[in-house]
């Protein structure tokens, strides 16, 4: 039996985060042991993880009153696609599939948002009691479990952007992808000047709440295609794929701008301000050697210059050394 693409629960408008949109092929290759187990439990001939970033080859269904077809928030059983009128015309009943059971689960993230669905489909029809649903919520449970786990690996905790792990595999990706396809790109590292005296004066929350500040601003001023990242302690980091240096000037003078008005609007005991290195490249490279350019680079800027926001700096100083050092 040929395997669909889609499961009818991929008719949901879905809300899933950008990281793991980037990170579904891992998660699919994760689901594999899940969906043998599913496929063997139940017994039919195919069980797969549908996840909602796919393609939608097929119009969304809507009933008269636009309440969408498959707009079930649990578990859709459908038992014989023949005798049920909302597969009437679906692609899924005919052709070479010939799907006549179908049975889904969503699959869930922390936040509640659907990542994507649980599926069991026959030739046949079938029966589908209490205790198969029962079994089947189960499995989608070991999913959501297995996502979690590589949440865990790969968001960082605090700030809720990718943490060095998960930014690499993103960027990875990203790189390999413009590299196959001949496209620029351009990454910065940044790192927050005088961090550890925010920590020191203010506590380690006022700290906490600095690292998601800046992460905030990053994630609102880069592209959603842009790959943003935490690296550790003050250090983040954002891959911008197919794109070059004149442009990435453009983006980081935003930055700036996006910087400015947090400092002058949200109000803190101290100024956000950062240093940065830019690399920028359409050869052949891998991220770990972007990574450790852009790296030195802000180095050298943070021994140049120490801030990234007029101003901001100095009133940074102002706030946090005694006066007797300040000049
Ligand atoms: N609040 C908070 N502090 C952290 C976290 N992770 C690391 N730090 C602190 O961040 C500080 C980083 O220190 P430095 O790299 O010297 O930072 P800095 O004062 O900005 O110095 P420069 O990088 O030279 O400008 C250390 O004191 C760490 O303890 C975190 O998750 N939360």
């Amino acid at each position: 039996m040929k395997m669909p693409d889609m499961s009818p629960h991929d008719f949901y408008q879905v809300n899933a985060s950008h990281a793991f949109g980037l990170l579904a092929s891992s998660a699919e290759m994760r689901f594999e042991r899940l969906t043998r187990l599913a496929k063997r439990l139940f017994n039919v001939p195919v069980a797969f993880v549908s996840l909602v970033e796919a393609h939608r080859p097929w119009p969304l269904q809507k009933h008269d009153d636009g309440r969408h077809a498959f707009a079930a928030a649990d578990l859709l059983v459908v038992q014989d696609t023949v005798l049920d009128q909302r597969f009437e015309g679906n692609p899924l009943r005919m052709g070479e599939s010939r799907v006549r059971f179908y049975a889904g689960c969503p699959i869930r993230v922390g936040n509640g948002d659907q990542l994507g669905t649980l599926c069991l489909i026959d030739d046949q029809p079938r029966a589908f009691d209490d205790d198969d649903q029962a079994l089947l919520r189960d499995l989608a449970k070991m999913a959501e479990q297995e996502l979690f786990a590589l949440e865990l690996a790969t968001i960082d905790e605090l700030t809720r952007i990718p943490n060095r792990r998960g930014f690499e595999a993103m960027s990875e990706q990203a790189l390999s992808l413009c590299k196959r396809l001949g496209k620029p790109v351009s990454l910065f590292y940044f790192d927050l000047d005088l961090f550890k005296q925010i920590n020191d004066r203010f506590g380690h929350a006022e700290g906490d709440r600095a690292l998601q500040d800046f992460s905030a601003i990053l994630s609102r001023s880069f592209r959603q295609s842009d790959i943003v990242g935490r690296l550790g302690g003050d250090e983040f980091a954002v891959l911008l794929p197919n794109t070059g240096k004149p442009q990435a000037e453009v983006a980081l003078r935003f930055l700036e701008k996006a910087v400015k008005l947090h400092n002058r609007t949200v109000k803190r005991a101290y100024k956000l301000c950062y240093s940065v290195g830019h690399v920028n490249s359409d050869a052949a490279t891998s991220i770990a050697e972007l990574m450790r350019c852009a790296d030195a680079r802000m180095y050298e800027d943070k021994k140049q210059h120490g801030h990234h926001d007029d101003g901001a700096f100095a009133a940074l100083l102002d706030l946090l050394l005694p006066r007797k050092y300040r000049h």
